[in-house]
């Protein structure tokens, strides 16, 4: 996992984008200017949290935003090259997006940014990942570096896909805990894109906010349920096989991940009238704390074939955790990071809610294709859900200081 520093009271951070704050408001930094910021700075009252002034680095041999915590506000962007931009013109805009998402994320304010948006906010955890997807290759005359594990995705039986929030030649996850911090990355992204790429489609999304359990522990979705507790942990030993390209592979995607991004509404009124029993049947697991219907505690080991009182299994053979489980999929695993979405009613009244899921896997051939093909045939969870919209984007391993993301592929 990613490192997260945490600097508390008058911490460099904060004054550094106190720093960078005056330098967008158009104040002289340095020599007397310098001096008065960094008293006024001194002299403003400690933050009453810790959560504006985490940093997660965005340099290093993975992106940022793939084995971190998942924040608390999220913004997925998918975008297409404009007509006539080529393989240069892409080359010019990744290094310009790294550069404003590595400052971004130090909490400093990217040269020439003058909206103002998050002036008084420290870093907020933020992170932005970037990704290409299958028709980037062709559009950039890079077809012979396309992997072939960014082959199209198979169609599944409960498939209501919108193509217009499909796919896209590139694709940007923004996450932070504050969201200003959030939208303020998602709109300097947006406009440095300028005549090169234009927006796709958009999904907002959002989690938990950090403090706002007494404890930390495992995030809930929009049907209450504990969702996260079995995702491959980083102290596993296997936890970069299943989600990292090799390092040594040679390839450009070295140190790369594959993200598939489904937006899966639920049929909430559905699933409320379910009694509680009924629900927790369905996942296989306790609402209230999400221990496993075998027995234990949340993060007791699944035991699928333990039979209950009644002499049935006490995991149903249609649960969501027994079809999901690695152990009924060859070993079929992904990293599941995820934010909820809400976007008002439909017409019928109901809420336009549900899962922004996002997967990250070393090959989605050998994670989310296998283990949704057996979702599609028997989980008793698929009656409640929508697959709206789906994407496939190769997400290229991090970068060192003076590099880009993806400079391996367009330079290489
Ligand atoms: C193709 C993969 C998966 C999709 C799509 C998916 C959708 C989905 N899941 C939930 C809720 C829960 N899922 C849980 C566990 C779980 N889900 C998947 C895969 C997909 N889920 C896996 C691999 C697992 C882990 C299985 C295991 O090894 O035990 C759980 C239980 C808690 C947990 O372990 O995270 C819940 C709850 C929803 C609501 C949803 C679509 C909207
Ligand atoms: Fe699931």
């Amino acid at each position: 996992m990613t490192e997260q520093t945490e600097k508390n009271g008058m911490s460099r951070r904060r004054l550094l984008g106190t720093a960078g704050a005056a330098g967008a408001a158009g104040l002289v930094v340095g020599g007397a200017g310098g001096a008065f910021a960094t008293q006024a700075a001194r002299d403003r009252p400690a933050p009453l949290t810790g959560v504006g002034t985490r940093t997660v680095p965005f340099h290093g041999k993975h992106q940022a935003g793939i084995a971190d915590p998942a924040q608390a506000c999220g913004h997925l962007l998918a975008l297409d090259l404009a007509p006539g931009a080529d393989r240069k013109a892409a080359a010019a805009l990744l290094r310009r997006w790294s550069a404003t998402a590595a400052d971004l994320a130090a909490g400093d304010v990217p040269k020439g940014d003058d909206t103002g948006v998050a002036l008084d906010a420290g870093p907020s955890s933020l992170t932005v990942t970037f990704g290409f997807g299958r028709t980037f290759f062709d559009r950039t005359g890079l077809a012979d570096k396309r992997p072939a594990a960014l082959e199209p995705l198979p169609s599944f039986t409960a498939d209501a896909l919108d193509a217009k929030r499909g796919d896209g030649d590139l694709w940007v996850q923004i996450g932070a805990d504050d969201p200003l911090v959030a939208f303020h990355a998602l709109r300097l992204i947006q406009k440095q894109a300028g005549d090169t790429a234009r927006t796709r489609w958009q999904m907002n999304g959002f989690n938990r906010t950090p403090g706002a359990t007494g404890k930390p522990m495992t995030g809930r979705n929009l049907m209450g349920q504990i969702d996260g507790t079995n995702n491959p942990k980083p102290s596993d030993s296997d936890f970069d096989a299943r989600i990292f390209v090799p390092e040594d592979s040679g390839d450009w995607m070295a140190g790369g991940s594959y993200a598939v991004v489904r937006r899966i509404r639920m049929l909430l009124d559905s699933w409320d009238h379910l009694s509680l029993e009924r629900q927790e049947k369905v996942i296989g697991r306790r609402k209230s704390d999400g221990a496993p219907l075998s027995g234990g505690t949340e993060t007791t080991p699944v035991d699928l074939n333990k039979i209950g009182e009644d002499g049935s299994l006490a995991i149903a053979g249609d649960a969501h955790i027994r079809v999901a489980a690695p152990e009924s999929n060859r070993g079929a695993a992904m990293l599941r990071r995820a934010f909820s979405y809400h976007d008002g009613f439909l017409d019928d009244g109901s809420p336009d809610a549900g899962l922004l899921f996002v997967a990250w896997q070393a090959d989605p051939r050998r994670g989310f294709v296998p283990v949704q093909r057996k979702l599609d045939r028997g989980d008793g969870l698929s009656r409640f859900l929508r697959h709206e919209s789906s994407a496939l984007f190769a997400v290229p391993g991090g970068c060192a200081q003076d590099e880009y993301v993806g400079q391996r592929l367009l330079e290489g």
